[in-house]
C-alpha cells in the first residue's frame, strides 16, 4: 500500500507549521493533493484556509471524512476521493501539497496548465533541484523550462527523512512556484510546449537534429522551415545549452 500510493506521512510539527506557512492561505480556495492522514490539512485550516483535498486511496478519505467531520459541515474542507493526475478538480486558488513523488511531473505539468496564484509544493529533492536548476545548465530539463517560462521557482527548505513515518530514502524539498507572464513572448504556448518537449525528447542530440527527429510532435513542414531560418549558434546547441529566449525564438517562428 505504502509504495503503490507514495505514503510517507510528515509527522515532524515544525516541519507542518513551516510548510502551511509558507504562503498566506487565510479564507483562500486552497487545493491539496494527497492529504494522507490530514496532518498538513489540519494545519492549513487552522490557518483559515478553505481546503479541498483530492487523495487517491478510499481508506484515507473514509479516515478523512471523520476525522474532519465538522470542517466538511461547515464547508471549510471537502474531500474527493481521485486521482489528482486526471480526475476532475474542485475550484481552487491555491495550492499547498505533500506530493506523491512518483506522479510529481504529472501533476506539476497539470497544475501550470490549470493555474493557480502560489503553490507551495514538496517534492524529492532530486526532483525539485532540477525544476529550479536555470536554463542553460546541465541539469535543466522539460519540466524546469516550463515551469520557469511562467514561474518562478523558489527553494524554500530540504526536510530529512526523519520528518517522515515511513521514512523515505530520500530527502525532500518544499518550493514555491509563483506563476508570471513569460519574459521572452510566447505567441503559441502550446506550439512552445511542443518545441520544448520535442527537444528535451533527444537531449543529446543537437536542437537541428532534435527537430528533424520530432515529427510525432512538430509539423514536418514547419521544422523544415524553421531549420532553414534559424541561427547557426542555436541549431548546434544541445537543448540543455540553450536559454528561454532561445525556446522563445524557435517556438515563436511563423
Ligand atoms: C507523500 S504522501 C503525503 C501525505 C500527507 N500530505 C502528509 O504530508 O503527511 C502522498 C499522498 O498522496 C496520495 N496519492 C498518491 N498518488 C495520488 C494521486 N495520483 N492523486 C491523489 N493522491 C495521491 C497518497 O495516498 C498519500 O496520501
Amino acid at each position: 500500500m505504502t509504495a503503490r500510493y507514495d505514503q510517507h506521512f510528515l509527522i515532524d510539527k515544525n516541519a507542518i507549521e513551516r510548510i502551511a506557512g509558507c504562503a498566506d492561505v487565510k479564507e483562500k480556495e486552497v487545493l491539496e493533493i494527497g492529504p494522507g492522514n490530514g496532518a498538513l490539512t489540519r494545519a492549513l485550516l487552522d490557518r483559515g484556509a478553505i481546503v479541498h483535498a483530492v487523495e487517491l486511496d478510499r481508506i484515507l478519505c473514509d479516515e478523512l471524512a471523520d476525522r474532519f467531520f465538522e470542517e466538511i459541515q461547515k464547508g471549510t474542507l471537502t474531500v474527493t476521493h481521485g486521482d489528482a493526475t486526471k480526475c476532475p478538480l474542485p475550484p481552487f486558488e491555491m495550492v499547498v501539497s505533500n506530493l506523491p513523488y512518483s506522479a510529481s511531473s504529472k501533476i506539476t505539468f497539470r497544475l501550470l496548465d490549470l493555474g493557480f496564484s502560489v503553490a507551495v509544493l514538496m517534492y524529492q529533492q532530486e526532483f525539485a533541484e532540477r525544476m529550479a536548476a536555470p536554463a542553460g545548465t546541465k541539469d535543466c530539463g522539460r519540466l524546469s523550462i516550463m515551469v520557469q517560462t511562467y514561474a518562478t521557482v523558489q527553494r524554500c527548505f530540504t526536510l530529512p527523512p526523519a520528518c517522515f513515518s515511513p521514512k523515505p530514502q530520500v530527502h525532500s524539498m518544499v518550493v514555491k512556484i509563483v506563476p508570471r507572464p513569460p519574459i521572452f513572448g510566447v505567441n503559441d504556448r502550446k506550439r512552445y510546449a511542443d518545441v520544448v518537449r520535442a527537444l528535451f525528447t533527444h537531449r543529446r542530440k543537437t536542437v537541428r537534429n532534435g527537430l528533424r527527429g520530432s515529427s510525432g510532435i512538430l509539423a514536418p513542414e514547419w521544422t523544415k522551415r524553421v531549420i532553414d531560418a534559424l541561427p547557426g549558434e542555436i541549431l548546434q546547441s544541445r537543448p540543455e545549452e540553450l536559454y528561454l529566449e532561445d525556446f522563445a525564438t524557435i517556438a515563436n517562428f511563423v
